[in-house]
């Protein structure tokens, strides 16, 4: 097993991070994670897009082009010989004696390394069961930066009441979940938290609302309350490693009847085309 060692490959056990890595000491960094079906990277462009969007936010500069990044991961891919997985890129602003304000010239470091993962078919056909939480995170969300302790924190509590996500919510309004976008489904309309600061601006997100357009499905890009959410017909997830996945209950409480909804199963037959393989496969 290969990994991307800023612009090189190296065996998985001889990677090592200085301790005084910023992404290490301050998580003064960003990263992506891209899902891989058959051998191929799926979404990779935007996956890019919004890498360099998030590098930009934090005026971080890429050690090397995006087009160089690309070639890198692709390779990356191959030679480990990955079909079915996720690919984790992370960029920091390097090593420097520690100190908070960026430290003069000091080279970026990438890392990216591939992990085997099939398909999570049993949570997409049985749904998942979440909490809700305070989202008590900063307010520039939509940079996905290497500062997850406050999703972290969400993640713990919905596992320590045996649920696999929180649904956040900042002044009674709905945001996202700790690592996924969330959407309501109400009389036959989409509703989910526009792309703002408040959330991350998810790449499965977009996805779903191009389906949701080929599908002619009304779609309302707005908060919804924590009330909305609890009267909602359905409710589903979205991110890379999620794809679209249903959730059955909210703090208790089964979402309608406790089944996956049937607009949820038809977005997830036409993700599943979208990626090529029978859904459910
Ligand atoms: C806070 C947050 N919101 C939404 C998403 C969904 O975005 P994508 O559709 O672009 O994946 C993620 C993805 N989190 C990544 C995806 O898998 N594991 C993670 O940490 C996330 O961390």
């Amino acid at each position: 097993m290969e990994i991307l060692f800023d612009e090189t490959f190296t065996p998985r056990d001889q990677a090592k991070v200085d301790i005084e890595d910023r992404g290490y000491q301050f998580g003064d960094g960003i990263y992506e994670v891209i899902r891989v079906y058959g051998g191929k990277m799926f979404c990779l462009e935007p996956h890019l897009q919004r890498l360099q969007r998030s590098t930009s936010e934090i005026r971080l500069q890429l050690p090397y082009s995006l087009e160089r990044l690309k070639q890198l991961l692709q390779e990356l891919v191959q030679n480990n010989h990955l079909t079915d997985g996720n690919v984790y890129l992370q960029v920091s602003r390097g090593t420097a004696p520690r100190n908070h304000k960026f430290p003069e010239n000091t080279r970026p470091m990438v890392v990216a390394y591939t992990m085997e993962a099939p398909r999570p078919v049993k949570m997409l056909d049985e749904g998942i069961h979440t909490i809700t939480d305070p989202d008590i995170r900063w307010l520039r969300c939509d940079i996905k930066s290497l500062n997850l302790l406050g999703a972290v924190m969400s993640k713990q509590k919905a596992a320590d009441r045996g649920c696999e996500e929180a649904i956040l919510h900042r002044d009674g309004r709905v945001t996202e979940g700790s690592s996924t976008n969330v959407f309501l489904v109400k009389d036959g309309t989409l509703i989910t938290h526009p792309a703002d600061h408040l959330i991350l601006h998810g790449i499965t997100r977009q996805v779903v609302l191009e389906l949701a357009a080929e599908l002619n499905w009304p779609v309302e890009e707005r908060a919804a309350s924590i009330e909305e959410l609890f009267r909602a017909d359905e409710v589903f997830i979205t991110s890379t490693t999620t794809e679209v996945t249903p959730v059955i209950s909210i703090d208790g409480r089964t979402v309608s009847d406790g089944k996956p909804g049937p607009m949820t199963r038809r977005l997830q037959k036409a993700f599943a085309e979208r990626i090529g393989v029978g859904s459910l496969q």
